[in-house]
């Protein structure tokens, strides 16, 4: 890899709470005594992104996604490690790190509340001393790419959650930074919204080559978007890597769904490592067969049951990611 352009080794953030003790008496002696609970809620994590590479940053509920966005936002100082981020220490050069990064937190809006949609996007091009032409023209291709001219003069306040969202979006982007970092950038959006918002991120990413870590629940936003993904839990890193890769690793196993032809009887395959899915709900007429790709190729599966059925459709079903994480986060539940 060239010089990663995010550079993260050994991150740890602790936080500290006073113990809390019950009841009034148990009130005051929280006062006196200042006790203390520490959470480690990011525990050494590493990983290296190159200029240009669009990754998701995921993880269950506390996993420790959000503390570590703010330590490389600037937001946070971490307990131990390093982070280093175009060169420079967040935390210690936040003027410097703020022009190279842009943030969108699904959840709040940097947007001023009382101004239209218009002077806000203004603003930030002179806050960021942005050439009034190019600012012109970043403005016109990102009105029309997100489709904010509708609602362009309209109070940020009176936006509907998804028209916000695309404001922040491109108030983000105007900048040109090298980084953009997404926490939840659909969250709560409809379809079409969450399609637009799609597009824009990966268009941004090719045309741009912007650099764009993004943290989300829904995995249909990483199946879109993302080539490699960085799953944490409990603070640590579980996987980093491809998402291909991760469903090699843990769902390693295809579906072939058979639509038999009207009354016709299923008489099974005779083809080592083929089987029925005895989890699959199978509709009438319909059979599930499971097979490891790596050991058998489909169209042996295919020509098997061709051979042997009068059949009307044939489906292959891949993995999806939901499926493989939900997978991995209930394995190390158990654990
Ligand atoms: N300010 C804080 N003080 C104390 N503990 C905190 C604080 N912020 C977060 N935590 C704890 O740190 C852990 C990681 O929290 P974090 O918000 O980073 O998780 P997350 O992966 O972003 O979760 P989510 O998907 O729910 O947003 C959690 O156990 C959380 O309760």
């Amino acid at each position: 890899m060239a010089a990663p352009v995010i550079h993260v080794e050994g991150l740890v953030k602790e936080y500290r709470r006073p113990r809390r003790v019950e009841g009034l008496l148990g009130g005051l002696r929280t006062l006196l005594t200042r006790q203390y609970v520490t959470k480690r809620a990011v525990d050494g994590v590493s990983f290296a992104l190159a200029e240009g590479e669009l990754v998701g940053y995921l993880g269950p509920n506390g996993a420790g996604k959000s503390t570590t966005i703010k330590m490389l936002t600037g937001i946070l100082r971490p307990t131990a490690g390093s982070v280093r981020v175009a060169g420079l220490v967040p935390w210690r050069e936040r003027e410097r790190h703020a022009r190279n990064i842009g943030v969108v937190f699904g959840q709040r809006t940097q947007l001023w509340w009382d101004l239209p949609l218009r002077d806000s996007l203004e603003l930030i091009g002179r806050l960021y001393g942005v050439e009034p032409p190019r600012h012109r023209a970043t403005t016109a291709r990102f009105t029309e790419l997100l489709g904010l001219g509708p609602f362009l003069d309209t109070p940020v306040r009176q936006l509907s959650l998804g028209q916000r969202m695309r404001g922040d979006l491109a108030a983000a982007m105007l900048p040109e930074p090298r980084i953009l970092f997404l926490d939840e950038p659909t969250i709560g959006l409809d379809v079409v919204a969450k399609e637009r918002i799609r597009e824009f991120i990966v268009t941004r990413n090719r045309e741009d080559g912007t650099t764009i870590v993004l943290t989300t629940h829904d995995l249909d936003d990483v199946e879109r978007l993302c080539r490699r993904i960085v799953l944490i839990d409990g603070g640590r890193v579980l996987y980093d890597g491809d998402v291909a890769r991760l469903k090699e690793r843990y769902a390693p196993h295809r579906r072939l769904v058979v639509h038999l032809a009207d009354g016709a009887a299923w008489r099974g395959v005779e083809v080592p490592g083929v089987g029925r899915d005895d989890g699959a709900e199978d509709g009438p007429g319909a059979v599930t067969l499971r097979f490891d790709p790596a050991r058998t190729q489909v169209a042996e599966v295919i020509a098997a049951v061709l051979a042997g059925h009068e059949v009307t459709d044939l489906s292959l079903v891949e993995p999806g990611l939901e499926s493989v994480v939900h997978r991995i986060y209930a394995s190390r539940e158990a654990a």
